[in-house]
């Protein structure tokens, strides 16, 4: 680690290097700070540059280091030394000047930004505020609402379009340090004060007030329950309300605040989760560091229905040319469109961006009916509907068809992945990339890795994820895989509770309360009810398939509720028929409203079935839901589908609305205590013994039996005997 300097024409250039990202630990800043204080009291040197090792300016503060230091990173100081100096000082961004990095780029006179490079103050994303200047200074540069949006989403913003903002002065598209170098020397004795940000006044829209307190609504709504996007307004109001230096107490007041909440410890274990699954290891000992992942240079996508479209859509936005295949003329020209309509609205959003060079950086995308086309591709990924007959006589096709290099996915959301793999020539390089809808969007990618399936193909999956911009979660093959195995037992427990007597809309508004994006019945409606009324059709839980003489309400041993099922008898599949547990202005609405037939037919229906209903509380709600999520959680530990209880986190963190700064289900449980989660399930088995998905998980319990170890030791508990990975 070094901040270290050399003088080019009186231009002294300090270089801060700390791999791989340099972030900027208490000993660069330090190291920085040194090398700062010796440019200006050297007479030899008339102008400073301060630049990135490696082609990376700076990703922020070193967020290892949070949990030792006591009141966070010490970058104020360094900032306002660069900001003080009579010599001008010329920030040359290349990569990424995020957080702490932009802070200090914020406190130099003058910004040059490389054309790839990218900025932002993304400490909200950590559960924080800006805190060492940057929600000050950046509104006296691009104004309260264009800060506004940077800090309460932490959105990285590219070069061209800080350039716009006026973030940077200057976007270059090489030698930026040369630049940075030359300009250094044009403004060598010219007055500072017009670039020295503290100084100036706060750019404000008319009646600033109202606007911040519209924000605060605003955010309170976008980001239900979490505290740092509110003191990012709060931030900002000190900024027009109070001078500079008063403004830094509030901010640092804010700060400190955040800096020890559990908000932000949850989305710091986040942020390194995400990391952390990148780098997947096999029982076998093959791993993310031995595999070699082949080069994915065109992608085929087979079906075109709502996942194959954002599928698609989803590679040519990462420039991976892509021939997208339909079955019949029809449903290729629907396809067509609605992919060439998710591409327009793509375009649009980038243009608005600034980014006027994307239309030309998408991959092509060719549209056929023919399987011909797909003899060169180097990946085909299957998205149609979810029938393991039709899957396989896919799989049987392309094996015939694709060169022999290729590989082969599927986007089945729970179907057999070996199942598919045995009926191909090529079954190691079979494997599940299972997207999360609109593929387009959502960050998750579930790999899931069948036994057949080699480390090349893992490695190459995963690569495709992080092409894609995604987060790739490698998982086992089990029916549902993880995500939609987890999410199952909770949908099924909040129709059980609509049994016992509560509400859609009470359950639905205690989930969102405790911060999911949606509730259980919302999203059903969204989705589709007939969706999972056909899957437990096809498999004979319900419809003509299920024995005579089956009780309603039981299968097998367990409770199972047939609410789902009545309800698509009668026609009511969710938004797409205008009704479902809601009505809705019409069909294809979106405005969810309480259906007081629904409320009849319930009556009717425990009637019926002569249930006994109660007052259903917040908290059983809440628990009920969430535990015995979090209990299978254990279970798919325990079964060795998932690696680790970061896998779980960070699956449910990007597919699923899980509120991020309570860490992911299993990272809550450690926080609310294991103890209390199996006393917990104990008491709602002990209630309700016909539903044993309940009954606490045996890794649960011996989690609690070895005295409830912090999380990150839960892996050590576990036996890899039974691993499906
Ligand atoms: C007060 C608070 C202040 C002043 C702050 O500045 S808070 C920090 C704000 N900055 C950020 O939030 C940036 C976070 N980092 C990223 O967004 C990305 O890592 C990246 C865009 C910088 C690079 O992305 P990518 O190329 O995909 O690489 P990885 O994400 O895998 O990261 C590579 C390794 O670097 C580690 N890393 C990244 N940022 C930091 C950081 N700020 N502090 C410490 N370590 C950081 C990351 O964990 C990876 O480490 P390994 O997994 O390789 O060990």
């Amino acid at each position: 680690m070094a901040a270290f300097s050399y003088i080019c024409d009186s231009v002294a250039v300090i270089t801060m290097s700390n791999p791989p990202v340099n972030a900027l630990s208490s000993a660069l800043i330090r190291a920085v700070q040194k090398a700062v204080e010796e440019a200006i009291g050297d007479f030899a040197v008339e102008a400073i540059v301060i630049r990135g090792d490696k082609g990376k300016f700076s990703a922020g503060a070193d967020i290892r280091e949070f949990n030792r230091l006591e009141r966070g990173p010490p970058l104020v100081s360094l900032i306002d030394l660069i900001e003080d100096s009579k010599k001008p000082v010329v920030a040359a961004i290349e990569g990424v000047a995020l957080g702490g990095g932009l802070e200090l780029a914020l406190g130099c006179h003058y910004r040059i930004a490389h054309a790839q490079a990218y900025v932002g103050l993304p400490e909200v994303l950590l559960g924080l505020v800006p805190a060492a200047g940057g929600a000050l200074r950046l509104p006296r540069l691009i104004g309260i609402s264009a800060t506004l949006s940077m800090i309460t989403t932490g959105k990285y913003v590219q070069a061209r379009e800080a350039l716009k903002l006026g973030i940077v002065d200057k976007v270059v598209g090489e030698n930026t340090v040369d630049e940075a170098i030359q300009l250094a020397k044009k403004v060598i004795g010219q007055p500072l004060g017009s670039r020295q940000l503290s100084t100036l006044p706060v750019q404000c829209p008319p009646n600033v007030e109202a606007f911040l307190d519209e924000a605060m609504v605003k955010v309170k709504k976008q980001f239900r329950g979490a505290q740092s996007p509110l003191a990012c307004v709060e931030v900002l109001r000190a900024a027009v309300q109070l001078p500079y230096l008063e403004g830094k107490k509030k901010e640092r007041e804010l700060f400190q605040f955040l800096y020890t909440t559990d908000q932000t410890r949850a989305q710091q274990y986040a942020f390194f989760a995400e990391r952390e699954v990148a780098k997947w290891t096999l029982p076998s000992g093959a791993s993310w560091k031995t595999a070699s992942p082949q080069p994915i240079r065109t992608a085929a996508v087979i079906g075109l229905g709502t996942m194959g479209r954002s599928i698609v859509t989803s590679l040519a936005k990462a420039k991976i040319p892509v021939i997208a295949l339909e079955q019949d003329k029809k449903q290729l020209d629907i396809g067509s469109k609605a992919v060439m309509s998710l591409l327009d609205r793509e375009i649009l959003k980038m243009e608005q961006l600034g980014h006027t060079e994307f239309t030309n950086s998408l991959g092509p995308v060719q549209f056929t009916l023919d399987y011909g086309k797909l003899r060169d591709v180097d990946i085909v990924i299957e998205a149609v509907f979810e029938n393991m007959a039709l899957k396989k006589e896919i799989f049987r096709h392309l094996s015939g068809i694709c060169k022999p290099e290729a590989f082969l996915c599927t986007n089945t959301s729970g179907l057999d992945i070996d199942e598919m793999a045995s009926v191909t020539n090529r079954p190691q390089m079979v494997i599940g990339t299972h997207f999360f809808s609109p593929a387009h969007i959502m960050k998750l990618l579930e790999v899931v890795h069948g036994h057949y399936t080699s480390s090349t193909t893992i490695s190459t999956a995963m690569r495709l994820a992080k092409m894609l911009g995604k987060v790739g979660v490698l998982v086992g093959n089990c029916p549902s895989f993880v995500g939609n195995r987890l999410m199952r037992l909770y949908v099924e427990q909040a129709v059980f509770l609509v049994e016992e007597g509560s509400k859609p809309e009470e359950i639905d508004r205690a989930l969102e309360d405790f911060g999911l994006a949606m509730g259980p019945f919302r999203m059903m409606d969204l989705a589709g009810l007939d969706i999972g009324w056909k899957a437990r059709t096809e498999i004979g839980l319900t419809g003509p398939k299920l024995p005579i003489g089956t009780p309603a309400r039981q299968r097998g041993s367990k409770r199972y509720s047939p609410l789902p099922d009545i309800l698509c008898e009668k026609g009511r599949f969710g938004q797409k028929s205008g009704q479902g547990w809601y009505k809705y202005e019409k069909s294809g609405g979106r405005n969810a409203m309480p259906d007081p037939w629904l409320y009849n037919f319930l009556s009717e229906y425990q009637r019926i079935h002569n249930l006994k209903t109660h007052y259903v509380t917040q908290e059983e709600i809440i628990e009920r839901c969430l535990y015995v999520l979090i209990n299978e959680g254990f279970k798919v530990l325990e079964d060795g589908i998932a690696s680790g209880p970061e896998d779980i986190d960070v699956i449910y963190n990007n597919g699923y609305g899980w509120p991020k700064y309570t860490g992911g289900p299993m990272y809550y449980a450690s926080i609310v205590g294991l103890p209390v989660v199996l006393t917990k399930l104990e008491k709602y088995y002990g209630a309700n013994p016909d539903i044993p998905d309940l009954k606490p998980s045996s890794f649960l319990k011996k989690l609690v039996s070895k005295g409830n170890p912090p999380l990150k030791e839960w892996r050590s508990h576990l036996g890899f005997q039974s691993s499906m990975l």
